[in-house]
Parts: C-alpha cells; structure tokens; sequence
C-alpha cells in the first residue's frame, strides 16, 4: 500500500447485510436531503412508509457526508443510501421539471487546476473522484419514472461545491465529463459516507434550473419540488 489507498472509501458494497439476509429482510432506506423543503417533498412521495428514513443534512457535500455518516453510525439496519433533491441541469442533457437519476457520481471539483486546465484526483493519484451507484435500483426507477410519463435522463450526476455560475464553467464540466445530465451539491458527500458504511447509494435529482449564468428569477423551485415528489412516489412503489 503506497498510502493513497487509505484515502478511498472501502470500495465493497452490500446491498442487505448477511444478517439482514438470513431474515430474509431489506433494512432501512436512508433519504438524505440538503434542506427541509426538499425533505418536505420527499415525505409527500413517500407518503407513509417506515422503511424510509428522510433527513435533511445540510447543504454542501461536507454537510452531506458528516450527516449521512451520523445517521448511518445511529442505525445499524440501514441497506441503501439515496441523495435526493433539486439540481440543475446541462443544456441538452435535462430540462428544469424532469428528474436525473444518477449512474455516476462524480466529484467534479476534486482537483487540481494547472496551466493546462483541471486535474483530476485520478490524474493527480489520489483515488478516484467518481464513485458507483446501485445500478439495477437506479435503472428500475428510471423505467418507473419513464413509465409513469415522467420526463427522466438515467445519467452522470456531477457533485461541486458551488454551483456553476458562468456559461464557460458549465461548457467546461460538460466537456469534461461527457453525458453528465445534472449537478448538484451532496450527491458524493452522501455517497462517500454509504461507500464507508459498505452500503449502495443512489441520487436523484428534480431539475429547477439550467447550469450556467446566475439568472435566479429563472429557477423553478417549486416545480422541481413537485417533480421530486412525483419521482419519491415512484421510488416507494419500485423499492
Ligand atoms: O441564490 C439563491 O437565491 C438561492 C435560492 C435557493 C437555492 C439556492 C441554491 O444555490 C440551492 C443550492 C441547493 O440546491 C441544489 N442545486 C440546485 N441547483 C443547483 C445547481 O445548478 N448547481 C448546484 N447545486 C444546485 C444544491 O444541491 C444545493 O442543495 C440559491
């Protein structure tokens, strides 16, 4: 081991524990929001369900990983982790109202930038900046979404700590990452955590603007709230 091992999350993922397993039971499903309003949306799709745990932990992919971390060291039932919330989405990729769920996450400020442009931790090896999702639940909910009329990208979901704000910031993440469909700001925090924990994550999230220039008036907040609460409707009926 070089020492830039120890910097990953244990990379092995167990979907339901052997003990869970054994009882032929799933466990918890932890819903991780940033703030309460989307936590609000969440419930109003879930509805009633108690193997659905939903908080909100704060906004960054710092608040993310230390509150998905507290949760998951309270409980020891937990068999899947879920970032859920608004976010914008690239030109092309997902309009505002429609859901991105993610097959990637990728920590896209993760880095370093050189004369040559952005460094990744990979090129800088250190590890990877993009961590898996649980493939086959992300792909079941798609279908769900799309079968249920929902306008839906199964796609990269880039994780930054600001949010893009200029139309050459929001070309360059997109020609870095090619197929990238959204960003947001918790999705690999919350990941990170789950991956410590040896338990699957997904992401998703209702697009309430477009990435690039800061034009607020054009945010459609509580459309995306409405989207995330159809989309969290689903997801109980495919989990
Ligand atoms: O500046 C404002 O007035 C303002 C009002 C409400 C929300 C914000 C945010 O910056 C929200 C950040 C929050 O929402 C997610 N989010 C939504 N859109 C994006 C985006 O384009 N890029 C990154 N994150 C986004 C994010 O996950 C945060 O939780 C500002």
């Amino acid at each position: 081991m070089d020492g830039k091992e120890s910097l990953q999350p244990r990379a092995e993922s167990a979907a339901v524990t052997s003990k869970q397993k054994e009882e032929g039971r799933q466990g918890s499903i932890l819903i991780i929001t940033a703030v309460e309003a989307e936590r609000e949306a969440v419930l109003r799709g879930i509805g009633q369900d108690d193997r659905f745990k939903v908080m909100a932990g704060g906004v960054g992919p710092v608040a993310a990983a230390v509150s998905t971390t507290r949760a998951l060291a309270s409980a020891s039932d937990y068999s899947l982790v879920i970032s859920a919330g608004i976010g914008g989405g690239f030109a092309g990729q997902a309009d505002i109202g429609s859901i991105v769920v993610a097959s990637e996450i990728i920590a896209a400020d993760l880095g370093a930038e050189t004369a040559e442009g952005f460094s990744s931790l990979e090129h800088l090896g250190f590890g990877s900046s993009r961590l898996g999702t649980d493939q086959a639940a992300s792909k079941r909910l798609e279908e769900a979404l799309r079968a249920a009329g929902m306008p839906v990208r199964l796609a990269p979901v880039l994780t930054l700590a600001t949010v893009t704000g200029t139309a050459e910031k929001a070309a360059e993440l997109a020609g870095r990452v090619p197929g990238a469909a959204a960003e947001a700001m918790e999705g690999f925090g919350a990941a990170w955590a789950a991956s410590v924990f040896q338990l699957p994550v997904m992401e998703i999230r209702a697009i309430s603007n477009a990435v690039g220039p800061r034009d607020r008036a054009a945010w459609r907040i509580q459309d995306a709230f409405q989207s995330l609460e159809s989309a969290c409707a689903v997801l109980r009926e495919v989990m």
